[in-house]
């Protein structure tokens, strides 16, 4: 792959992106065989180790990630941050920390609220279970560990997920340390996400590595006559055919294989199908001349349909990366993996040998997902404030001048109010890891942020803005969490490890103190590597970029089936909903064909 095509060419589906959704929707369109399908990636085709070991995934694989940094945040004392996203085949499933979990019913049930039709958690779940395949870990390890899980909320489907047989043995207190406290206990959070419970990582259990779109989508069927795979190779524009009385088809795509080749083009006759993901396919859509139209404008770019959706409604989840020094950690300690070379070397062999110790094991396997009344006494007043604001006051300038784009967003805030106020979908989020560290997520925002184009190099990385904070509700959940977080460090569960709170900082106590210690400190950030909303499936009167059949409004052929799509960001990393949502895409596409 790779090559240079010097002649266009035609396929019945072009597929832009061969990241976690374009390859799920690639295998489930070429399984007919009279069905030609065409993927175009950025990335190369990685076989290295670094991602494919779970115990490397403690860092970030920046060789396979795009190096593109945010606009400065004005929230956040103007820093950039890293845009995290996947440059490879398998996107972000190649290059993300392993969790895999899903958001509450009430966080999909929202997405048929505003409209969607078939997009509510019963019409989802079947596609969960389609796309993935649990292994539980050892007798031994679920006693000694005291592991809950139910097989039957996974499937039989390609991706393989398991909770490995080796645990660190510090992870026994950290888990249970929250056994007393006053929130919900899942068994299993693919039955019940509100809660702490325990959820596997994306590690196939047989091989003990990484399992991605493209081992599990992917590599199986890579001898199908009609399906190609080019990668390396970027495209670069969506080519559109106007009739007579000026309707736009989307007829196929320009793209350039990487390394200074020649532009070329493919042509799809059924329809041309952005995977890209949350940040590039809003990029695309506009370089394309699809987007708001004084957008695109001011980059010089011509304006083929004015569609002020693309790249608004953009959402994250605002994560503060606590950190506390520990005393008392067992000799077999993630940490020690670094400080400790004998350890390290020995663990090594342990995984190439047998597959198992402290190397087949990812980030953790606890996760804590939480109502806002279950960490924040005040919770009530926090929903007065929500639904007494002037919405338009706290949101980019383009929803003042968008009566749909507001609606859109007035519908979305009574849904989280709603949220907010009850106990059936989580708000924030704290991963359980055997060590000191200690990250925790607002994962319902109310700030929205923006994608737009480089006015002098429209054709170069998009100006993401996260606009992290422009709505104070947002800080005033991080701070109850981050209270709530400290509290638990300094419970009983936790003491024999003496943990003394090192970021933010115990110095930083009042809630001004609590945010503005965090920005300084490093730890908070306005990204959970989350990107969505920027394309959303909504109704055309809420400012929706894409209908339930996933086709962008005013446009023929052409399709949507990346994380751009999500209207809401649901509490959970979002990997287990992109599978979903890529199955269920596959579906929708067949359908209409
Ligand atoms: C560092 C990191 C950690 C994460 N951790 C977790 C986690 O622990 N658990 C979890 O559930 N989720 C996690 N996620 C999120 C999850 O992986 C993503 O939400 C998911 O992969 C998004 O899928 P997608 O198909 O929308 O986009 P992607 O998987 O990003 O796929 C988009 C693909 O399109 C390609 N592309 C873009 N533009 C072009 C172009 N113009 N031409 C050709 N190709 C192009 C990109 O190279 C990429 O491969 C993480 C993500 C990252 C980046």
């Amino acid at each position: 792959s790779g090559e240079a095509i010097d002649i266009a060419t035609t396929y019945d589906y072009v597929i832009v992106g061969g990241g976690t959704t374009g390859l799920v929707v690639a295998n489930r369109l070429s399984e007919d065989p009279e069905k030609t399908v065409l993927v175009i990636e950025n990335g190369i085709l990685n076989n290295g180790t670094l991602s494919s070991i779970p115990g490397n995934s403690g860092g970030l694989n920046t060789a396979a990630m795009y190096d593109i940094y945010s606009a400065p945040v004005p929230n956040l004392g103007n820093q950039s941050f890293l845009v995290t996203v996947g440059n490879v085949v398998g996107g972000g499933s190649y290059v993300n920390g392993m969790q895999f979990d899903r958001g509450a019913d009430a966080d999909y049930d929202a997405w048929a609220e505003l409209g969607n039709k078939g997009w509510g958690w019963q019409d989802l779940k079947p596609y969960f279970m389609k796309s993935n395949h649990f292994d539980p870990p050892s007798k031994e390890t679920t006693k000694e560990f005291g592991i809950t899980y139910d097989r039957t909320a996974y499937g039989s489907g390609p991706l393989k997920v398991s909770i490995p047989d080796y645990q660190f043995p510090d992870m026994k207190t950290m888990f249970h340390s929250w056994d007393k406290v006053d929130i919900p206990h899942s068994k299993e959070g693919f039955v019940q996400p509100v809660g702490v419970y325990w959820s596997p990582n994306s590690i196939d259990k047989a091989t003990a590595t990484r399992s991605t779109s493209r081992s599990a989508y992917y590599d199986p069927i890579v001898s199908r006559k009609n399906l190609k795979l080019l990668s390396n190779t970027h495209v670069d524009e969506i080519l559109f055919e106007q009739n007579r009385v000026g309707a736009l088809t989307a007829v196929g795509v320009k793209f350039t294989p990487n390394g200074g080749k020649k532009q070329t083009q493919a042509f799809a006759s059924k329809e041309v199908i952005l995977a890209a993901g949350g940040v590039f396919t809003p990029h695309l859509l506009m370089y394309s001349g699809i987007g708001p139209k004084d957008v695109l404008k001011a980059a010089g770019v011509s304006v083929k349909k004015d569609v002020p959706a693309v790249g608004s409604n953009f959402q994250d989840h605002i994560a503060n990366y606590m950190n506390f020094d520990i005393q008392g950690l067992s000799s077999e300690s993630m940490p020690a993996l670094n400080t400790n070379a004998t350890f390290n070397q020995t663990s090594y062999e342990e995984y190439i040998k047998y597959k198992t110790g402290p190397y087949s094991v990812g980030k953790a396997n606890g996760l804590v997902f939480i109502a806002l009344q279950h960490f924040d006494a005040g919770f009530k007043k926090t929903v007065s404030k929500i639904r007494s604001q002037v919405a338009s006051k706290f949101l980019p300038e383009r929803y003042a001048q968008n009566k749909k784009l507001l609606a859109g967003f007035n519908k979305q805030r009574d849904i989280l109010a709603k949220q907010f106020s009850g106990d059936n979908a989580a708000v924030g989020e704290i991963v359980i890891q055997p060590w000191g560290f200690s990250g925790i997520a607002n994962n319902k925002p109310l700030s929205r942020g923006t994608i737009t184009l480089n006015n002098t190099h429209p054709e170069a990385y998009p100006i993401v803005q996260w606009n992290t904070f422009q709505n104070p509700v947002d800080a005033d959940v991080m701070v109850a969490l981050t209270k709530f977080n400290r509290k638990h460090w300094a419970s009983s569960g936790l003491a024999q490890y003496k943990p003394v709170e090192t970021s933010p900082g115990p110095q930083y106590q009042t809630d001004v103190e609590i945010i503005q210690g965090s920005i300084e400190s490093g730890s908070l950030q306005p990204s959970f590597a989350h990107p969505s909303g920027g394309c959303s499936m909504m109704p055309e009167k809420y400012g929706g970029c894409v209908s339930d059949q996933l086709l962008v409004y005013g446009l023929k052929q052409l399709s949507v089936v990346d994380a751009s799509i999500i209207p809401m960001i649901p509490a959970t990393h979002l990997q287990a909903t992109m599978y979903a949502i890529a199955e269920k895409a596959a579906d929708i596409i067949k359908k209409r064909a």
